[in-house]
């Protein structure tokens, strides 16, 4: 049962409704025989390209139906498009039939918890849909402040934080895309240097589909320095996973993959991390083990895991990262 972080006036029964349908896994998946374009044996194969430790089952049983749900969700908004421009019709006010913009899908939740390989899944299953074969991926960790200006901050220890990142370009980055502009574009974190990486750019060039992946995608905007709310990323959405997990499992799979990234691209003498090459794997994880519980921890807890009940659509992970229940907004 998701709750959402937010307190109810009284308390909450255990059958009192709220804001989500909840379904197990079994019942999810039973929604895959609804799901046209079963995943060809060539597909299969370029999803294990994609590097991924992802099982074929969870994509069959979990992605899969997403990747129809999301279909059937931009379906419907080209629907209401139809409506916007019914009403606004060519009144000859320049304002005539409005061009599509990028249905935008915000992927939330901690570091390590999954994010990126379900956004790469999701990604590779809904270019596969006639209706949106342009289906472009952007991290936020490019919208991270630099590494010398969280020095020059002090908050070199707060990194993922929303202090941390440049949170004013980060919204007006999606702002654009959903504006319609032709090509907007963002700057590029490199996890091998650990840093932003200076003057390197990407374009994001009106694709049928953005996916925006990052811990912060569903905070909401701090008030500007006049006190005035303003308009936050998330506002820009047509569609949110919150992706979540234990506590306990997440650091279990964060040490796992720096180990892994140990054996691997920390090898690389340009690497941040090559230092913890140079050590025991013993000591190596105390590092890594320090990293979650200084920061990454508290950063979920104090800042992530409150946003999981904005989300559309949450995932809920067991220990073998296996989704065991979703919970999907009503409308
Ligand atoms: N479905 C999955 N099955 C097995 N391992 C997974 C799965 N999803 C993610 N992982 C592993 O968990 C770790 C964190 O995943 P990643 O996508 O990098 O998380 P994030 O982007 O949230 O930081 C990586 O080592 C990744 O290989
Ligand atoms: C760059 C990140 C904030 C992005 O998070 P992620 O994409 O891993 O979810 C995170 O990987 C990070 O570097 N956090 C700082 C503490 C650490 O090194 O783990």
């Amino acid at each position: 049962m998701i709750t959402s972080p937010a307190r109810s006036p009284q308390r909450r029964t255990e059958h009192a409704p709220t804001p989500y349908v909840d379904l197990s896994r079994d019942e999810w998946s039973a929604l895959r025989d609804k799901t046209p374009l079963p995943l060809t044996a060539d597909e299969v194969e370029r999803l294990r390209g994609l590097g991924d430790v992802i099982d074929l089952d969870e994509v069959r049983d979990v992605y899969l139906p997403l990747s129809r749900l999301l279909n059937l969700y931009v379906q419907a908004t080209s629907g209401l498009r139809g409506a916007l421009n019914t009403f606004l019709g060519d009144a000859g006010n320049g304002h005539g039939a409005q061009r599509g913009t990028p249905f935008v899908i915000g992927v939330a939740g901690s570091v390590a918890v999954g994010k990126s390989t379900s956004a790469r899944i999701l990604q590779a299953l809904l270019a596969r849909w006639p209706e949106h074969p342009r289906v472009e991926l952007v991290t936020t960790d490019g919208f991270l402040l630099p590494m010398k200006e969280l020095q020059a901050r002090g908050l070199t220890s707060r990194k993922g934080f929303p202090e941390s990142y440049d949170r004013r370009a980060l919204t007006r980055f999606v702002a654009d895309i959903k504006a319609g502009k032709d090509e907007v574009t963002a700057p590029v974190y490199s996890h091998l240097i650990y840093d932003i990486v200076p003057g390197e750019r990407l374009t994001v060039r009106r694709p049928d589909i953005l996916i925006v992946e990052g811990l912060n995608v569903l905070q909401p905007a701090l008030p500007g320095s006049d006190g005035r709310t303003r308009v936050g990323l998330a506002d820009y959405f047509d569609f949110s996973v919150y992706v979540d997990a234990r506590a306990e499992d997440i650091e279990t799979w964060y040490l796992n993959r720096f180990r892994k990234l140990r054996a691997t691209a920390f090898q690389d003498p340009s690497s941040y991390f090559r230092k913890y090459t140079q050590v025991s794997e013993e000591e190596a994880l105390d590092y890594a083990r320090t990293m979650w519980r200084t920061i990454n921890k508290p950063n979920l807890l104090e800042n992530v895991a409150p946003t999981r009940g904005r989300a559309t659509l949450v995932l809920r992970k067991g220990p073998d990262h296996k989704v065991q229940k979703l919970s999907l907004r009503k409308l």
